[in-house]
């Protein structure tokens, strides 16, 4: 039987729509949240992100900002500026789209944002808290991969969830986050032996590992739940890592690529940046 398609696109106008109105509630409290986005160079991909983020933050009524800096930007001056945001009482979330160019250190950028103020959930006491269970802002696409089962209500808890890919952005995040919500957690990855071993024994298999079109319907039972993260550009198509035709022959749900996982990234960093406003105002 064909799978039922989640489709995160059209779960995620519902959600911002949800925030639509909440932002407005917290306006009329005198809270206005606002989000700072900063991008390093004109990479094209990332360039779009952070436009959408902007547009997505204007369509819901919060205040954006975005920073557009040139590509040899030194680490210092970055470093800077990052200090300004955190000191900025006017800024509840700040976010520097990724990767950044060579000379910039990725790691002292993430650990420099206030963790209140951190709305990718990436600074390593977010991630800890995370870890420990505790409520945190947590990375925007684990966290939609969470809500998008959840609001298609396929139940997590005691289910076998294999993951492919051990990135700090989705796949280590993703495994964690489950398993607070009580799944067994397989985490896969380029060293893995015997790969189908594992995607063979999954109720719900994230697949991260940015290769086009590594699963198909032979690497999964029926009735697999199929996440697809990957977000490949083969000859100028966007692409996912699943091969969408035949895994959904054999799944019992699946996201496509795109207008799958994509669109909750953006959904849940707004997310993330009401909470941090409503966070600041409670202290
Ligand atoms: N600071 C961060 N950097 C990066 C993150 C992040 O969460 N924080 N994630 C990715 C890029 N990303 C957001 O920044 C992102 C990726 C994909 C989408 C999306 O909506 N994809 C669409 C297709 C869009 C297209 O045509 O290219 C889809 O899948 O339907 C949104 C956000 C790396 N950097």
């Amino acid at each position: 039987m064909a799978a039922e398609v989640i489709y995160g696109k059209q779960l995620a106008e519902q959600i911002r729509q949800e925030m639509k109105e909440e932002v407005a509630t917290l306006s009329e409290a005198g809270i206005y949240p606002k989000l700072v986005v900063v991008i390093v160079g004109e990479d094209p991909a990332s360039l779009s992100y952070v436009r959408g983020k902007q547009r997505a933050s204007e369509n819901i009524g919060m205040s954006s900002e975005l920073m557009e800096l040139p590509e040899d930007t030194s680490q210092t001056k970055l470093l800077d500026i990052i200090t300004r945001l955190n000191e900025d009482e006017s800024v509840h979330g700040i976010l520097v789209q990724l990767p950044l160019p060579e000379q910039i250190m990725e790691q002292k950028v993430i650990e420099s944002i206030d963790p209140s103020k951190d709305v990718d959930g990436f600074h390593p006491i977010n991630i800890g808290r995370l870890m420990t269970g505790q409520e945190t802002f947590y990375p925007c696409t684990p966290f939609g991969i969470v809500v998008m089962l959840k609001r298609a209500n396929i139940s997590i808890e005691g289910k076998h969830v294999v993951i492919i890919g051990r990135s700090n952005l989705v796949g280590k995040p993703v495994g964690q986050l489950l398993l607070n919500e009580h799944a067994t957690v397989t985490y896969c990855h380029s060293r893995t032996k015997d790969l189908k071993d594992y995607t063979k024994k999954a109720d719900i298999l994230i697949v991260a590992a940015g290769k086009a079109g590594m699963i198909s319907g032979e690497d999964i039972t029926e009735g697999t739940v199929v996440i697809d993260v990957g977000v490949n550009r083969v000859d100028g198509k966007l692409t996912g890592d699943v091969d969408f035709d035949s895994a959904s022959q054999k799944a019992s749900h699946i996201t496509p690529v795109p207008k799958g996982v994509g669109p909750m990234t953006i959904t849940m960093l707004l997310h993330n940046t009401i909470k941090a406003a409503k966070w600041i105002h409670q202290k």
